[in-house]
């Protein structure tokens, strides 16, 4: 063998198995981020979503597509198994019912602003619903990946990044992790997107008489 075919076929092999490596090592973000992300159907209408049982399921019928969808670090969010990250997006709570089984969610936490309805069978979370006083008052959360249809708006930006560590991630790990959404072309943030941070900060300058209730 030349020095050169022995040489090529070392790089092959460390090309193998860094990919291997990545492949099997790299934690997963969420499915829908992990290989790549689907534009959604902006003439989206609706569809449902359904828990994970494997019959009686909750169903939960959706009148519209989803805004503002996110991948949220937080560790109140409902995950996938193996995923650091939920998806949730949002639309107003008029357009959200349960239409099959409601007997089977309970709310994890009353006292959380987002009242999260999960199964109590399989545990997923079926919407979140802010009830109290709340600049997102209205709005209820969901993951569209517990439908069966596509076209759900795609992730938009990723929020509350640095939450990962708290439920364990190793923090040397948070640069693959956000270079990881750049390169899927998602913005990282510790808290919200700039717009919702904005939304939030004029409700919260409107109550205290600040601003203007009428802008
Ligand atoms: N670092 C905290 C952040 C929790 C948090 O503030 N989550 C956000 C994004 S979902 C929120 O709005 N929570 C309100 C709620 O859960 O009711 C955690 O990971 O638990
Ligand atoms: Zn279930
Ligand atoms: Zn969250």
């Amino acid at each position: 063998m030349t020095s050169l075919h022995a040489t090529l076929k070392q790089t092959f092999k460390s090309i193998v198995s860094y990919h291997l490596f990545s492949l099997t090592m790299a934690p997963s973000i969420h499915p829908s981020v992990d290989f790549g992300i689907q534009k959604g159907d902006s003439n989206k209408a609706g569809g449902k979503l359904y828990c994970h049982c494997p019959n009686n399921k909750v169903e939960v019928t959706l009148g519209s597509n989803v805004a503002h969808n996110h991948a949220c670090g937080c560790s109140k969010c409902w995950k996938p198994s193996g995923a650091l990250f939920s998806v949730v997006g949002v639309l107003p709570a008029d357009q959200v019912n349960v239409t099959a089984n409601a007997n089977k969610t309970h709310i994890i936490d009353p006292s959380a602003a987002i009242q999260r309805n999960a199964c109590k069978a399989c545990g997923v979370h079926m919407y979140g619903r802010i009830v109290t006083d709340h600049p997102f008052k209205g709005l209820d959360f969901v993951h569209t990946e517990l439908s069966d249809s596509k076209g759900w708006q795609e992730p938009q930006f990723a929020a509350f990044v640095s939450s990962i560590i708290e439920q364990g991630f190793d923090p040397k790990g948070m640069d693959a992790v956000r270079q990881k959404f750049k390169k899927e072309g998602l913005e990282s943030y510790d808290v919200l997107s700039p717009a919702l941070m904005d939304l939030i900060a004029t409700y919260t300058a409107q109550k205290s008489g600040k601003l203007s209730s009428k802008l």
